[in-house]
């Protein structure tokens, strides 16, 4: 009787397998060693399906979400949102470096409102000759007051861009990259440091950075003069007449001006969400979201939208699983920096027809995120009339009767949805 095998007798596949009878010791050697080979091979392959397997269940638990608009459509503040709901401790380490871009925002409309009273009109003015003259050297004492902050305006551009520049997106408009906070330290000590790891130590550095050091100082020593410059009448009524524009972030940070230029400042939270720099590229933050008790990692990636940066989009459209998209509805009012010819609202109509229409996206979710409606209301308020300004044919049409909902229809219109 033959010894039990383990080549079953009843299975006609271990039947041809089963070794033949006259087998050699040699041959014996090589079937086992071929045996052993094929066997490591199968347990590879099974590891490596399985290893398949588990990157599946760990990407079906990932949400790819791209915030897109225009820019200044503050795609990257509602980023600082999600930030503030999802990873609050990150935003405590990045809230020394912010006051870099605020200090910057702050240099740069002080910067923009002394240029237009420069080019300013004096016949435009209600004003008697001796009181314009009066106002005239009011504003040339708090100028030449005011230089040594306004010169710092490149020196504070470049530390916060690397010296890196963008041309075609706008008119000196200062752009970051991805981890610009930590960079941006780097940048002020001259070497390559490790990331910081505690809060302190990332203020003490941003603290330390002497470029920082110095315009704090001037702003302190200026802030009566600054207070003094965005109180004055001929600057009021250039503002009242449209004929000096600021952006909302120079209005709230001038408005604050007092508590921005003490020596101590740290940036609060709301002023981190009005502070503007421009976001060059993609950039990706990844929150970890307990949804019904299952762990998701949302991977939320916000893009520049400047015209010339929105060419490096499209790389993130295959695999998205949902898109926000931000329009300003304040917009209507306003032109393009990087196409002063092109409104602001029609622009972002096009932008989102294009993206609606877009095959690599038809199977993306899609949420359209109306923004700036508190800016929209005061613009209202104060008697700005939307006919006046959206060329947009379809849009126009709509715009009657209440005006935030005629925009929403709009871009409704636009998308083909109604
Ligand atoms: N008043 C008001 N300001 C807002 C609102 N949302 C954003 N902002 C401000 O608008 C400015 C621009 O916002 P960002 O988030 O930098 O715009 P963005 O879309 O990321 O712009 P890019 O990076 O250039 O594409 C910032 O100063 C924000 O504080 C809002 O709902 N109301
Ligand atoms: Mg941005």
């Amino acid at each position: 009787m033959r010894t039990p095998s383990i080549y079953s007798q009843d299975d006609p596949l271990t039947e041809a397998l089963r070794p033949p009878e006259s087998e050699t010791e040699l041959q014996r050697q090589i079937r086992l060693e071929q045996e052993a080979e094929a066997k490591r091979i199968s347990e590879q392959i099974d590891e490596e399906l399985r290893l398949e397997r588990e990157d599946l269940k760990r990407k079906r638990g990932n949400v790819k979400l791209l915030l897109l608009g225009q820019a200044e459509s503050g795609k990257s503040t509602l980023q600082k949102q999600f930030q503030l709901m999802y990873r609050p401790h990150s935003l405590e380490q990045e809230r020394a470096s912010w006051r870099t871009v605020i200090y910057f925002n702050v240099v740069r409309s002080i910067k923009h409102i002394l240029t237009t009273l420069e080019s300013w009109d004096d016949s435009l003015d209600d004003n008697s000759a001796a009181t314009g003259r009066l106002l005239d050297l009011t504003i040339a004492g708090l100028r030449r007051r005011l230089s040594p902050l306004v010169a710092a305006d490149g020196a504070l551009a470049d530390r916060l861009s690397g010296g890196v520049t963008v041309s075609g997106s706008g008119k000196g408009g200062v752009f970051v990259r991805t981890g610009w906070q930590a960079r941006t330290i780097e940048n002020a000590l001259g070497r390559k440091r490790a990331r910081p790891t505690e809060d302190f130590e990332l203020k003490k550095d941003e603290l330390q950075d002497p470029l920082v050091q110095d315009v704090s100082r001037m702003l302190e020593a200026s802030k009566d003069d600054i207070r003094e410059l965005w109180a004055h009448p001929t600057v009021k009524g250039l503002i009242a007449r449209r004929r000096l524009k600021l952006d909302e972030w120079s209005e709230f940070f001038l408005r604050h001006i007092t508590r921005v230029a003490a020596s101590d400042y740290i940036p609060s939270t709301d002023d981190i969400l009005h502070a503007r720099i421009q976001t060059m590229g993609v950039a990706e933050h990844v929150f970890d979201v307990n949804i019904h008790g299952k762990a998701v990692s949302w991977h939320l990636f916000d893009v520049g939208g400047a015209r010339g940066q929105r060419h490096t989009w499209v790389p993130y459209f295959d695999d998205a699983n949902a898109i926000i998209f931000v329009a300003p509805v304040s917009a209507f009012d306003q032109y393009l920096e990087e196409d002063p010819r092109t409104n602001r609202i029609d622009d972002s109509l096009q932008l989102f027809t294009q993206i609606c229409s877009s095959p690599l996206l038809k199977n993306v979710h899609l949420v359209l995120f109306l923004n700036k409606t508190d800016l929209l209301r005061s613009k209202l308020d104060n008697g700005l009339r939307v006919q006046k300004y959206v060329v947009d044919t379809k849009a126009t049409q709509r715009i009657i009767g209440n005006v935030r909902d005629s925009i929403f229809r709009g871009y409704l219109q636009s998308a083909a949805l109604v």
